[in-house]
């Protein structure tokens, strides 16, 4: 598992990370969502034993990133925002630095460059410069050097920039793969909705301070002072609009055919209220359906947009 405790890292006048403290079980997707600067990469580093805290400590599997970096380091994988190399440098050979870098010898590194070309998709590229790859195959690249000694622990920072769709759709898939393989995942966006999907748990960060650290749904939830809702009525909609119209909690009621769009405010017993309300005067709902905030009203919600 990953932990911050209570870390803070100074530069200057500028609080990258703020008394920053999170855990992340084993086996489990910790999406780190923020804006620019908000300090996600400068924790991450923290974590990798690249970085000092000014005060505070981080964890990998119990381990302290700041008294035992060599151990954590064996058991950590860290994919950087960016990665340079030498020009005329092929996968295979930076891949094999890496595998060499981490004490692997022997029919033990054949096996894991074999393995991380496979995982990866590298395989037909293997001779390939790296300079020719594109952007998605540069980031596969990059998720295999952080693969290749098996760590327990991964930690990705914006893994998904620059990836067209179909690129990280491709990346979801191989995070998640990686996590049903018991590995221990810290991965870290700009968009709450790219990770959505595959994280058990985010947690969003803005000027150096955990704003949240939730589920998505739990988020969805806490934010809620208002739901947009639609249901479907089986026959005409007279009876259904005057129903909600002696209803003080909905607004913004529209009807178009046989559906009717409305907003409720208050939280979810609200709109189980507009349901009861709806049956109690024999209205034939066919449908019922909330219509999910999206995501990115959320991240905006959460965060003020300022930066430091
Ligand atoms: N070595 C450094 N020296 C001075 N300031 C730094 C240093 N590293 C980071 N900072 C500052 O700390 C703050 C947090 O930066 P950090 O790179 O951790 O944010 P981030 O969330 O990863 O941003 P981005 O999404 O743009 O990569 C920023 O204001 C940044 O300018």
């Amino acid at each position: 598992m990953l932990e911050l405790q209570h870390v803070t890292r100074v530069f200057g006048p500028t609080r990258a990370v703020d008394d920053v403290s999170f855990l992340v079980p084993k086996g489990s997707v910790f999406g780190y969502i923020g804006p620019n600067g908000a300090g996600k990469t400068t924790s991450m580093r923290i974590l990798a034993t690249l970085e000092l805290p000014t005060s505070g400590d981080a964890f990998v599997e119990g381990l302290s990133s700041v008294n035992d970096p060599d151990r954590v380091r064996r058991r950590l994988g860290f994919m950087p925002d960016h990665f340079s190399t030498y020009s005329d440098t092929s996968c295979a050979e930076y891949l094999d630095f890496f595998a060499r870098s981490n004490g692997l010898v022997g029919r033990e590194r054949t096996r894991r460059m074999r393995w991380v070309m496979d995982f990866t998709g590298l395989r037909a590229m293997a001779e390939k410069p790296i300079n020719g790859l594109s952007k998605g195959m540069r980031q596969r690249l990059c998720l295999g050097r952080a693969l290749i000694h098996d760590p327990s622990v991964l930690i990705l920072d914006e893994p998904a920039a620059g990836l067209d769709p179909r690129a990280r759709i491709e990346l979801r898939q191989i995070i998640r793969s990686l996590a049903a393989e018991g590995k221990t995942i810290l991965v870290s966006s700009h968009i709450l909705s790219e990770l959505a999907e595959i994280c058990d748990r985010v947690g969003i960060i803005e000027q150096g301070r955990l704003l949240a650290n939730d589920t998505v749904s739990a988020l969805r939830m806490k934010s809620q002072f208002h739901q947009d809702l639609i249901i479907l009525i089986d026959g005409p909609t007279d009876g259904a609009l005057d129903s909600l119209s002696q209803l003080p909690c909905v607004s913004d009621v529209r009807c178009t055919d046989q559906t009717i769009s409305f907003r409720v405010e208050g939280g979810p017993s609200k709109q189980i209220q507009v349901l009861h309300h709806l049956c109690d005067a024999r209205v034939p709902v066919m449908e019922y359906r909330v219509v999910d905030e999206s995501l990115e009203d959320l991240f905006m919600k959460l965060t003020s947009g300022h930066v430091q």
